[in-house]
């Protein structure tokens, strides 16, 4: 569904992501690890076609992000970890912007709407302006916006964060299902628990590098993923877990790089 392909993105002289190549297969979860500032999110915004990239090739069910944007973007939802949503209209308005700008018909959209806004709790609030939101339930709403466009590639930053018990279960309900019809779901997230338990499949992401990608009872093994991940970190180009696919030694980021 997702397959990037030698991604390198430098932020000046800092090289944020080097030389990555990752596959998001359609219908699974693949989780996406790493430490602060060790490349997710502009992973995550280069495959969803808002960063511009220094060199490698993303396509998204075929469609590559950078010469066919709007094919890829049209099958893709991307969830920002801290959304920025038109604060002066009321929730219904954002969300039948979006079911417009996405062409969702208008048979469909209202049953969509209530079903995902009352599933996340929010479907009392949908009159009030965005502006009056507290920050879950902004997430909660740009999440909605996401889940009734039912894409086929749904890429998440951070979703868990801030989000409140009964919210996160139905979350997780909800990135399986959509897994179940077909689609693919690739997700950031610094709660191994969480990964480990939901995850189909592992990638982790080292100082802009690709460490370790596969299944993840491959990747675990008879571990635990904190475990994995944290002797990964002594030894970042590190030997693989069995059964997990080992990245091939890359150079690393430019001087000045943090991760
Ligand atoms: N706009 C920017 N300008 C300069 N450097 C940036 C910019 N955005 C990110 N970086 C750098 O790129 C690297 C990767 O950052 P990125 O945000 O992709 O990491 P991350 O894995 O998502 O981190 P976190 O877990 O903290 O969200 C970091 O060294 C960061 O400082």
């Amino acid at each position: 569904m997702l397959t990037i392909t030698h991604l390198t993105k430098h932020y000046g002289d800092k090289t944020a992501v080097a030389d990555l190549s990752l596959t998001v297969p359609p219908g699974a979860i693949t989780g996406f690890i790493g430490r602060n500032g060790a490349g997710k999110t502009t992973t995550l915004r280069s495959a969803a076609g808002i960063l511009d990239f220094d060199a490698g090739v993303i396509t998204i069910d075929g469609h590559d992000v950078r010469t066919d944007p709007v094919s890829a973007k049209r099958v893709t939802a991307f969830l920002p970890d801290n959304p920025d949503l038109y604060e002066f209209m009321s929730g219904l308005d954002y969300l039948s912007f979006i079911a417009d700008i996405y062409g969702i018909p208008a048979t469909s959209r209202r049953s969509l709407i209530e079903r995902y806004a009352t599933a996340y709790g929010i479907d009392g609030d949908l009159g009030s302006s965005v502006g009056s939101y507290s920050h879950g339930m902004k997430q909660k709403l740009a999440l909605v916006s996401a889940l009734i466009r039912t894409p086929r590639l749904l890429m998440l930053d951070e979703p868990f964060v801030g989000l409140d018990p009964v919210a996160a279960h139905r979350l997780k309900g909800d990135l399986r299902s959509l897994c179940d019809a077909g689609g693919a779901v690739l997700f950031s997230t610094h709660i191994l628990e969480v990964a480990q338990a939901l995850c189909d499949n592992i990638a982790i992401i080292s100082a802009g590098r690709l460490v370790v990608s596969g299944p993840t009872s491959s990747v675990v093994g008879d571990s635990s993923l904190e475990k994995v991940f944290l002797d990964l970190q002594g030894d970042s180009a590190g030997a693989a877990p069995p059964g997990a696919t080992p990245q091939p030694a890359q150079e690393g980021p430019q001087p000045g790089a943090s991760a």
